[in-house]
């Protein structure tokens, strides 16, 4: 039997309008509107692209969405000033610093910078340490996102072998972790470039999560039959044409042959990490307005 495709855009959209429902609903008890500020700095054609979804995605939700470009050129000072601005701004209560910055800017002083109760991104060591206590103020957008398109597809994970390929600090590790916390309940491992016999590892895993990076390199005989297979690559490869084919970082077509339930690149975590962002927008909202 083939896969079960899970479609991150379909859950996402239903995910989109729930939180629209509680953001009217937010707005009728406050004398505020949920409101995130992304900041972009440089002319990267991919982040311009998920910028500007992350912009139509909180409009659509009745929030508000408020840009900041600046240029390649910025100095860590500018964009640390800004960051101070926004931390003060009672008008924001989200503030997300798009990655990758240029090379003249340390990504880590300035993620550090953000203000914990607005980062929505949970990249802040403070949110970070607080989802590894299991007490979160947000959860990452991608790694929740994960959890959410196994929770509403019905696949179980608690007492099951999950292996999460990737040890990033922005998805594979706090994936592992989440996975392995109460309610979710899996038994975790975290493979990656040095893993021994990778395949084997994978093949055990009842969840797979590929956080990679690297196009298609989860072939189908490192799929355990009937496994859960998430793909969290977004890899951008030459066929020729002038924008290039999106591909995950599984190959789709041997995989879904071997799997009980599989993501599709596009289609399948990228929505998901936005409707998770808004999710996270309108909790600190919540917080702040309190
Ligand atoms: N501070 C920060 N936070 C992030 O969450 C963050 C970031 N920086 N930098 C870049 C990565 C990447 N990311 C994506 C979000 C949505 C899609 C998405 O919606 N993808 C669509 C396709 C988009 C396309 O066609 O290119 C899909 O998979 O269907 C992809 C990638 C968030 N990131
Ligand atoms: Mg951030």
């Amino acid at each position: 039997m083939p896969a079960q495709i899970i479609d991150g855009k379909q859950i996402a959209q239903q995910i989109r309008s729930e939180l629209a429902a509680e953001v009217a609903e937010f707005i009728e008890n406050n004398a505020a509107t949920p409101c995130l500020a992304a900041v972009l700095v440089g002319e990267d054609p991919a982040s311009q692209v998920y910028v500007r979804n992350k912009e139509r995605a909180c409009e659509a939700a009745g929030m508000v969405s408020k840009l900041f470009r600046l240029p390649a050129e910025t100095t860590q000072d500018e964009l640390l000033s800004l960051i101070a601005k926004l931390n003060k701004d009672a008008e924001v209560h989200g503030i997300l610093v798009q990655l990758p910055l240029p090379p003249q800017i340390d990504s880590e002083r300035v993620l550090r910078a953000i203000h914990p109760s607005k980062d929505v991104d949970a990249f802040h060591p403070e949110n970070v340490g607080l989802m590894t206590l299991g007490k979160p103020r947000f959860l990452p957008c991608t790694p929740h996102g994960v959890l959410q398109l196994l929770k509403r597809s019905g696949v179980e994970t608690a007492g099951k072998r999950a292996v999460v390929v990737g040890r990033s600090d922005i998805v594979g590790k706090p994936m592992t972790l989440l996975l392995a916390q109460k309610g979710w309940d899996a038994t975790v491992t975290i493979a990656h470039s040095r893993t021994t016999d990778l395949a084997a590892v994978c093949r055990e895993a009842d969840v797979l999560v590929a956080a990679v990076g690297r196009p298609e390199m989860i072939t189908g005989d490192m799929i355990k039959p009937g496994a859960a297979v998430i793909d969290v690559g977004i890899n951008r490869v030459d066929n020729g044409t002038p924008k290039g084919k999106l591909v995950g970082d599984v190959a789709y077509d041997a995989a879904a042959e071997v799997a009980g339930w599989i993501t599709p690149v596009p289609g399948g975590v990228g929505p998901m990490t936005i409707a998770m962002l808004l999710h996270n927008t309108l909790t600190a909202a919540a917080a702040i307005e309190r």
